[in-house]
């Protein structure tokens, strides 16, 4: 005996379709494509696509979710029980296949409410749980069903079918999803309202939306207009028109898809997305609800059901989300019948809220409510919820609750921010696999962040298997691609490596689906990206070489060995962004890649010796000249009323950064994963707010570098860099998204010589990774080399950008994007010109043009296609970059090529 109103459902999602018995359908029980598997049935020769097929490029457009609901209506009429073979014959004796014909009008059967009844015909039907009556709030319900209601009627039937009871004199005018009654002895709630009432061939608002504003429109209900069938049969077809360029049909099933998960030949129907939200979808997010929903549904490959949406930041892969979840709640191809009962979405705590309020946003409270489980919204609470399909949780609460959540069986699983499973064998993934949901969606606008085997990670999490075991996958794909990839490697290593890249790239093609931010250029306002390389003050200079030669000396200093390679990084990333943060009681505290022991002491304390300068108190601006150009950007920014997010990776940072705020007087936001994820939302929605007194947003990348919409800020600083670029990638992302009205303008801050443009160079290399699988023309060198590692050790004179020197770009640094002419690899920046790639092919440790061109794989990158930015930095783009101020510490700046033109 179950206890809470979610049964399980024997019969696919939802069982029986409504009013149906064991004679109106084939018996078998199993039809649900995600919840149970597949039973094989030969199906007749005969399609049972016995409603409107949608055509193959979904052109054809049906608004309407009446022909659902009005199929259902028909379903469950005893007499309409012969219905698909009827129709089946109309078809067979019309020798066509009932698509839209050349006037742009379909035909699909009338609602059978309707038929022998022009008026009105007030049936509804309620999916329904049942049990024994008892007084108790939370009780034991012992089935599913439905429960059709007439004017004064209602009858209770059990998921066959079979009817339980029925009761008369109802003021069945009173129900609604929620209520409960007594039907034949036994208590029945409603849950959600599955066929409403035809009135004159039209279906009017459901009690759900009825719920809906008086002055919104009922938008969710057919735009087109149905016109009347000719003749009053049952099987009368009616036909309405296709205009609207909005509408979003899904793809049809295939037979083969219908001898798999229909046998019970169900007829086909046709889904299609609610005009309301169909209408707002922009056309890659059309096309990415296509696909998502192929995926989910077993269309594309019938053994798998997921699919990972890997569109990069902003492009809306939560309204996607939201539009295929709510889809699926509401229909179905077979026999209409929702697909979905329950979904759980699990995403990072920080954007939990915002899952929910996008949900409100898209859907509105009145159509859908969701459940985000916190300290007071229990897992076991959303169990007993019968009328709340959609449960948000993060990862960590999922882990904290997990055998409560196993309990409750969910059709759906989507992660949002999905890199983070990017390891199988850590807790959330293992945990998560252990749900039985099939149908799983992955969101990540950074699909692979460091390696193959993270890729293949993720694959194997939404498609279990799908790429073979981990060892198979490593001998196969990893380790040729790897190969091919090195810049010692043999011409045969190189195309064994391409082909399987070309491979993996097919084979995961199907349901992985990415777009870049090209596709929402023209919906937003223009983003300059700027590479500022700012020269080191001298006390910063001294405290490098005080950190290199501390780790030249190394074998003479305790603690030496691999892991003080980590520390001395840290220790040049925190001098880099201001000496005071070695003085920090634990100089590594917030570093991530922070492995150390004890040796920190004795290089903290060669380090000291160098600077004394932080006595607390005010922050030493000048001592970092990060900090300083930083400075000068703000009063710039503010200066023209716009707000700015400042990100860095440390805590500590932030805390100097904060430091410097509250000198300057200015009112600041700061998120970092100190804060509570109830507040988060809320620290975000003020930010944003149009008058918010906030005008800076600190924010902790690690803790709030995904997910987070920013657009009250144009301007981002991206204080200090991540060896990861996906990290990067995902931070710079915050402002420039929908809802963005300004020109945004993103900087990446880099003290130049340092091991920060080490890094930055490093990221451009591995950045390429990701092409190799997305686009396995792409070609990048993946691990450190020990060469590699030395070159990070050296400092250079942080008087100029070692990046550019490495270009060997001649350009006069007036601020112009170079011409062929300005650089002596002017026979491959050809190709390179031509090539739209987003990601930079920079390979770390190339010596010399001549090593590269040896190579025959130097790619030319992004970076001949930016402006290039020398001193003396006095022409108006830096004036309008605001660093004009800052330009006595500038050595060098790449400015990209605005996104779009500016906006009307
Ligand atoms: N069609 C649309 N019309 C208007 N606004 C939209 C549309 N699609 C998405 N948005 C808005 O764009 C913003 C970014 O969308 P969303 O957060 O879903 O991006 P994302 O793809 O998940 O990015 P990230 O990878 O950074 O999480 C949100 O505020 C969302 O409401
Ligand atoms: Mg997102």
């Amino acid at each position: 005996m179950r206890r809470s109103a979610a049964p399980s459902s024997r019969h696919g999602l939802l069982g029986r379709p409504p009013g149906t018995n064991e004679n109106s359908f084939p018996s078998s029980s199993k039809s649900n494509i995600l919840s149970s598997s597949p039973v094989l049935q030969k199906p007749s020769s005969t399609n049972y696509q016995t409603s409107v097929p949608a055509s193959s490029n979904g052109a054809l457009a049906i608004r309407s979710t009446a022909s659902v609901l009005s199929l259902l209506g028909q379903l469950k009429r005893p007499n309409s029980q012969a219905s698909p073979p009827d129709q089946e014959t109309r078809q067979e004796k019309c020798g066509e296949q009932r698509i839209g014909n050349n006037a742009g009008t379909l035909e699909v059967p009338a609602p059978s409410s309707s038929v022998g009844n022009d008026s009105v015909s007030t049936k509804r039907i309620f999916r329904v749980v049942w049990g024994k009556p008892s007084s108790k709030k939370h009780k034991t319900w012992e089935g599913d069903g439905t429960l059709e209601v007439g004017e004064k009627t209602a009858t209770l039937m059990d998921e066959e079918g079979k009817v339980l009871g029925r009761a008369t004199q109802v003021k069945t005018d009173l129900l609604e999803e929620g209520s409960r009654m007594k039907v034949g002895g036994k208590e029945v709630e409603l849950i959600d309202l599955l066929s409403g009432p035809v009135i004159n061939n039209e279906v009017v608002p459901t009690t759900t939306s009825s719920k809906r504003a008086a002055s919104e429109p009922a938008d969710d209900l057919p735009s087109t207009s149905w016109k009347k069938p000719k003749k009053k049969t049952t099987h009368s077809l009616v036909k309405f028109t296709t205009e609207g360029c909005d509408a979003l049909v899904l793809p049809s099933p295939s037979n083969d898809h219908q001898w798999t998960f229909n046998p019970r030949k169900l007829p086909v129907t046709q889904v299609a997305v609610d005009s309301f939200l169909s209408r707002v979808l922009r056309p890659h997010q059309k096309e990415g609800v296509t696909f998502l929903y192929e995926c989910v549904m077993g269309m594309k490959n019938s053994q798998y059901f997921g699919s990972i949406l890997a569109d990069e930041m902003g492009l809306g892969k939560t309204l996607q989300t939201i539009t295929l979840l709510w889809t699926l709640l509401r229909k179905g191809p077979y026999g209409g019948y929702p697909v979905v009962r329950r979904a759980l979405v699990v995403s990072p705590s920080s954007l939990v809220l915002n899952w929910q309020k996008e949900f409100d946003r898209w859907l509105g409270k009145h159509r859908l409510r969701t459940f985000a489980v916190d300290q007071k919204n229990k897992v076991t609470e959303f169990a007993r919820l019968t009328q709340i399909p959609i449960m948000l949780i993060s990862y960590e609460m999922l882990m904290r609750n997990f055998d409560d959540i196993s309990q409750i069986k969910f059709d759906i699983l989507v992660c949002d921010e999905g890199h983070r499973l990017k390891n199988n064998n850590i807790r959330t993934s293992v945990l998560l696999n252990q749900l039985e949901i099939k149908a799983r969606v992955l969101l990540t606008g950074t699909p692979i962040q460091n390696d193959l085997q993270e890729f293949y990670a993720l694959v194997d999490f939404v498609n279990p298997g799908i790429l073979g075991s981990a060892q198979e996958f490593r001998k196969k794909f990893e380790e040729p691609i790897v190969a091919s990839r090195q810049p010692n490697c043999t011409n045969d290593e190189q195309v064994l490596g391409d082909e399987r890249a070309l491979e993996l790239n097919s084979r995961t093609s199907c349901f992985i689906l990415r777009r870049t931010q090209a596709v929402i250029n023209q919906y937003l306002p223009t983003k300059t990206e700027i590479v500022v390389f700012i020269k080191p003050v001298p006390i910063q200079r001294n405290l490098c070489r005080a950190a290199l030669d501390w780790w030249e000396n190394r074998d003479r200093n305790p603690g030496s060995g691999d892991v003080c390679h980590l520390g001395v990084m840290t220790a040049l990333k925190k001098i880099c962004n201001h000496p005071a943060l070695i003085k920090c009681e634990n100089l590594f505290e917030d570093d991530p890649d922070d492995d150390t022991g004890s040796y920190q002491e004795s290089l903290l304390q060669e380090l000291s010796n160098f600077y004394n300068g932080y006595e607390g108190g005010n922050v030493a601006v000048h001592h970092s000249a990060k900090l300083t150009v930083v400075r000068r950007l703000m009063e710039h920014t503010l200066g023209l009323g716009e707000r700015m997010v400042l990100v860095s990776y440390f805590t500590q940072t932030l805390d100097l950064l904060a430091s410097l705020c509250d000198e300057m007087g200015l009112r600041y936001c700061r998120l970092d994963g100190s804060t509570p994820s109830t507040q988060r939302t809320a620290i975000v929605d003020e930010f944003n707010a149009t008058y918010s007194q906030s005008v800076i947003f600190l924010l902790s990348a690690r803790a709030g570098g995904v997910g987070l919409n920013l657009v009250g800020a144009s301007r981002l600083v991206l204080f200090d860099s991540d060896w990861n670029p996906a990290s990067d990638a995902q931070a710079m992302s915050r402002i420039w998204r929908d809802g963005q009205r300004k020109s945004v303008y993103i900087y990446r801050l880099l003290t130049c010589g340092t091991i920060e443009e080490k890094i930055f160079q490093r990221q451009l290399s591995k950045a390429g990774l990701s092409g190799a699988v997305v686009d396995p023309q792409k070609r990048s060198k993946i691990k450190l080399s020990k060469e590699e590692l030395k070159d990070l050790f050296t400092f250079h004179s942080g008087e100029e950008s070692i990046t550019h020197c490495s270009l060997n770009c001649n350009c006069d640094g007036s601020g112009s994007v170079p011409s062929p002419g300005d650089s002596s690899f002017s026979d491959d920046k050809e190709n390179e010109l031509d090539d739209d790639e987003r990601d930079c092919q920079l390979r770390l440790g190339s010596k010399s043009k001549h090593d590269q061109n040896e190579q025959g794989d130097l790619r030319m990158n992004q970076l001949f296609q930016w402006q290039h930015h020398g001193p003396p930095f006095v022409n108006n783009a830096v004036q309008l970059l605001g660093l004009l101020q800052a330009s006595d510490l500038l050595a060098f700046m790449f400015v990209s090529p605005p996104s779009t033109e500016p906006h009307a």
